[in-house]
C-alpha cells in the first residue's frame, strides 16, 4: 500500500515542475497512508527530474523516519502537523509559486472575488502572522505547522472547505483528498493569486463574491468525481 502512495507522491512532486510551481527545489508534496500512521514525502534537496518512487521517504506520524537513506523534506514537521489536525488532508503541497508567494510575503490574504476561486476555496485565502523570535528559536518547522493550525482555529475556518493558507514571509501550503488533488488546488491557488494581483491594479475596490454565489460554487463537485457518474444538472 505504501508503494502505491510512493508512486502517487513521486508523480505529484514531478507535477510541481510541469505546472511551473517551483524554482530549483523550492517545493515538496506528501501523502498520508489510509490508517494515517505514516506519511510519504519528497526527500530533501533532490531535484525533481531525478526523483523515483523508491526515494520517497516514509515518516511515521510522530516524526520518525522509517527505512530511508535520504533525509525527508525540511518541511516535514509542518506537513505532519497539518495531517495531525486536518483529517480531510490526505495530500499536502508546499510550493513557492510566484503569485501566491508574493501575497504571502506581502502578508496579504487573497480575497475571494470570483467563481473559480470559490470552486476550490470557500472564502478568502488566509495569511498567518509571522513567527515570533521564541517560536523560531524553539523549532521553526514545528512552530510553522502549529501556526497554520492556530490560524484556522482562531479564525474559525474550515480546512475542508478552505484547503490553503499563506505563511507570512514565506509561501503557501495547500492540501486535498489526495496528493494529486492537493496539486490541483495549488495550481488553482496560483491562478487566482495571479488574477487577484492584476485585479488590484484594475479594480482595487472590486467587491468580494456574493455569499449566495460562493455557496453555490462550493456545493458543486469538481475533479474526477464530478466528471464520472454524477452530472451537474443545471
Ligand atoms: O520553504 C522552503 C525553504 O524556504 C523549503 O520548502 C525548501 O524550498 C525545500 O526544502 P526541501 O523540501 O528540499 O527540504
Amino acid at each position: 500500500m505504501l508503494e502505491q502512495l510512493r508512486e502517487q507522491v513521486c508523480k505529484a512532486n514531478k507535477r510541481l515542475v510541469t505546472e511551473n510551481l517551483v524554482t530549483l527545489t523550492w517545493g515538496n508534496v506528501s501523502g498520508i497512508s489510509e490508517d494515517r500512521k505514516d506519511i510519504v514525502i519528497k526527500p530533501s534537496g533532490v531535484p525533481y527530474d531525478e526523483l523515483t518512487p523508491e526515494q520517497m521517504v516514509i515518516v511515521s506520524i510522530d516524526g520518525q523516519v522509517i527505512d530511508s537513506p535520504l533525509r525527508p523534506s525540511s518541511d516535514t514537521p509542518t506537513h505532519l502537523e497539518i495531517y495531525r489536525h486536518f483529517p480531510n488532508a490526505n495530500g499536502i503541497a508546499h510550493t513557492h509559486s510566484r503569485y501566491a508567494t508574493i501575497f504571502a510575503q506581502a502578508r496579504r490574504s487573497i480575497r475571494c472575488t470570483g467563481t473559480t476561486h470559490a470552486d476550490h476555496f470557500r472564502g478568502d485565502i488566509p495569511v498567518t502572522r509571522a513567527l515570533t523570535p521564541h517560536e523560531v528559536e524553539s523549532g521553526y518547522e514545528h512552530e510553522t505547522g502549529r501556526l497554520i493550525v492556530e490560524t484556522f482555529r482562531e479564525n474559525q475556518l474550515d480546512p475542508h472547505c478552505l484547503p490553503a493558507i499563506l505563511l507570512a514571509g514565506h509561501a503557501p501550503f495547500v492540501w486535498g483528498p489526495c496528493p494529486d488533488r492537493a496539486m490541483d488546488n495549488s495550481v488553482a491557488l496560483e491562478a487566482i493569486a495571479e488574477m487577484a494581483l492584476h485585479l488590484e491594479l484594475l479594480a482595487p475596490n472590486a467587491p468580494g463574491l456574493e455569499a449566495h454565489i460562493l455557496a453555490k460554487h462550493q456545493s458543486r463537485k469538481h475533479g474526477p468525481d464530478a466528471y464520472y457518474g454524477q452530472t451537474n444538472t443545471p
